[in-house]
């Protein structure tokens, strides 16, 4: 780390998050001045300043944005939900009030935690590079739809004053995330694991939190006038593509779960996803129903997704450090408590 970085105060906005936790631990690590601004709070740590509120409110943010020499955005509603107004309001609008308040309290840097599912459509990409991929044209869900708004107004911001980046990780996985492996195990306990989607030689990226981390502080250490990375997005992942359905079994059989074994129909799974939610929309102003296929979860389950980090690489020395398997191993061990095998008591308070 460039010397001068140290003591410097940064923001994580979505710091109490699965990435924003871990970003946090590892700005404190290398001397930042760390602060905190979430919906929630969800750790206590007495070298941090946390700042309580919501993303699209001016007055909230102003406080927590004074003196910040880089602010990281990676806050978002939780991807797989539905809600198109929430991820309308805090995806974009919410993106364009932090764009505006960082500009009035005169903050330089944002650091905007983008995905590289921004270029995804349900096709096939292999070895994706960012200048040859173009913007969904028709993005499988609001999710996505909001986080390629959110990234062109975050990279049309960047100016001679103020300089901005987008990191767009894949697939990311780690201790505390709340969503990949808490979210397999539920279908695997629910027999919904057994399942392979298509021929099972589909290869994505899954991508390990700690190298996530490592491109968001590179990003944040590059960030400065005349750097080529200003404006621009960037691949960030492991660099070790791998069969979807093989890294599933790796997590599912490492908690002792049996592996999915039983081919189903890409193309038919993909319709009656698309039928689920075609229903699920009509029925919307008399019941809720929330399909647990959605033509994004499907595409992503059997189709070909992986990208390259090679402009990460040129631009900011970017390389992973760690490797899928030191990533794999230290989010089982934190996982043990999911295990299949693992008895848990309760205990009943008369
Ligand atoms: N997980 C993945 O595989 C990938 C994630 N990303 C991106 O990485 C970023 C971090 O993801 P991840 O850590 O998994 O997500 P988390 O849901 O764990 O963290 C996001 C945090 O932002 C908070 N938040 C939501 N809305 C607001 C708001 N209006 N004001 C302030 N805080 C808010 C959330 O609170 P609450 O939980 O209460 O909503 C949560 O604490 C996101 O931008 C996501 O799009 C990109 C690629 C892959
Ligand atoms: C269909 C199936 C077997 C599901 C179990 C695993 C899924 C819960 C994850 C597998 C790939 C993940 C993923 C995301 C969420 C969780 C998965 C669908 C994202 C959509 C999260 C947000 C992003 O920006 C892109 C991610 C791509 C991979």
């Amino acid at each position: 780390m460039a010397a001068s970085m140290k003591g410097r105060k940064c923001l994580v906005i979505g710091g109490c998050g699965f990435l924003g936790q871990h970003l946090c631990e590892a700005l404190l690590e290398k001397g930042w001045s760390v602060q905190v601004f979430d919906i929630r709070s969800t750790f206590e740590d007495s070298r941090i300043k946390f700042f309580i509120g919501d993303l699209c409110k001016k007055e909230d943010l102003k406080p927590a944005l004074e003196g910040v020499y880089c602010v990281f955005h990676c806050a978002s509603p939780a991807p797989l939900s539905n809600n198109k107004t929430l991820f309308y309001k805090v995806n974009y609008e919410g993106t364009k009030n932090i764009i505006e308040t960082c500009q009035e309290v005169g903050v330089k840097r944002l650091v905007l935690t983008s995905s590289a599912s921004v270029v995804y459509e349900g096709k096939g990409i292999r070895n994706g590079k960012e200048e040859e991929l173009p913007y969904a044209s028709k993005p499988l869900d609001y999710y996505t739809e909001t986080k390629i708004l959110q990234e062109k107004a975050v990279l049309a911001a960047n100016s001679d004053d103020f300089y901005t980046v987008a990191i767009r990780p894949h697939g990311i996985f780690g201790p505390k995330d709340l969503q990949l492996v808490p979210i397999a195990v539920d279908m695997a306990k629910k027999g919904k694991m057994k399942y392979i989607i298509g021929d099972g030689k589909n290869v994505v990226d899954f991508t390990y939190v700690g190298n996530v981390v490592h491109g968001h502080i590179l990003a944040a250490e590059n960030l400065n006038l005349g750097s080529p990375i200003c404006g621009k997005a960037y691949h960030i992942t492991n660099a070790e593509p791998i069969f979807f359905w093989t890294f599933m079994t790796r997590i599912l059989t490492g908690l002792d779960y049996p592996a999915p074994r039983i081919h189903l129909p890409y193309t038919l799974l993909y319709i009656l996803a698309v039928i689920m939610q075609f229903v699920a929309w009509l029925l919307s102003p008399f019941i809720t129903i929330t399909p647990s296929l959605t033509p994004m979860k499907v595409a992503l389950a059997g189709t070909d997704h992986f990208y390259s980090s090679e402009r990460a690489k040129q631009d900011m020395g970017y390389k992973p450090i760690y490797t899928l398997d030191q990533g794999l191993k230290l989010t089982l061990e934190s996982y043990r408590h999911l295990g299949k095998n693992v008895i848990t008591r309760v205990i009943k308070i008369t």
